[in-house]
């Protein structure tokens, strides 16, 4: 059973869990719009893995939060120094060799430029779902800043991952549990 993942402060390493066993440490983000899955399949990796994760909306600056919580679409200004932050973590990781994935939109190809600048090696999981299941997720969710009008621009922003961004992509249409056993699997089946 793995460690209860609150005990510790999400950007903090875990132990690696025994599923971790065999699965070179390397960073991992999960990727897609409002309501794809990012926060609860990354935390779920974590939680077999042992790796630190991040949720990348925890760096967006508070302004950034308020556009958002209004229904104003982030331009790429807004999401610049972001993305830095994002991959300051993730160079971290990379740094302490601990493995790290981080829940991040990373909607535009340009954005997954920054999270791989400098050589940073990246393995991109697109999730992806239609818009009306996206919609139900979004509407269903209490306390959280995002509200479903904002759906259709982070849909319109997307830019799926290129074949040659070598992105594993994933429907989530299922249970989470499904596509944290798709990913871990693909993560075995990975040569480091
Ligand atoms: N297969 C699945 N994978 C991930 N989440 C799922 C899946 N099926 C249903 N969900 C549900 O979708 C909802 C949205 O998930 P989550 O908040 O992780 O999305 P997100 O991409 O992080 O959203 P945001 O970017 O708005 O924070 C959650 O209530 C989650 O339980
Ligand atoms: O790039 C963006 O527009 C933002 O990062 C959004 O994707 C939010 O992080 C997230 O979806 C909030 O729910």
């Amino acid at each position: 059973m793995p460690l209860n993942s609150s005990a510790f402060p999400p950007d903090h390493a875990l132990p690696a869990q025994p599923a971790a066993h065999g699965i070179t440490r390397q960073l991992v983000v999960v990727m897609g719009v409002c309501g794809s899955g990012k926060t609860t399949i990354a935390e779920g990796l974590h939680n077999e893995l042992g790796w630190p994760w991040l949720d990348a909306d925890t760096l967006h600056e508070p302004a950034s939060i308020a556009k958002m919580r209004d229904g104003i679409p982030l331009t790429d200004a807004d999401r610049s120094a972001w993305l830095e932050r994002c991959h300051t973590w993730l160079r971290g990781c990379a740094e302490r060799n601990t493995g790290g994935i981080l829940a991040c939109s990373a909607l535009k190809r340009a954005y997954r430029n920054r999270l791989r600048a400098q050589g940073l090696a990246v393995q991109f999981v697109y999730l992806h779902a239609d818009e009306n299941t996206l919609h139900t997720r979004v509407e269903a969710r209490t306390g959280h800043f995002m509200p479903s009008s904002q759906l259709p621009n982070q849909l319109e922003t997307l830019e799926p991952p290129h074949p040659d961004e070598a992105a594993w992509s994933l429907s989530t249409l299922h249970q989470p549990a499904e596509t944290i056993a798709q990913i871990m699997g693909l993560l075995k089946a990975k040569k480091s």
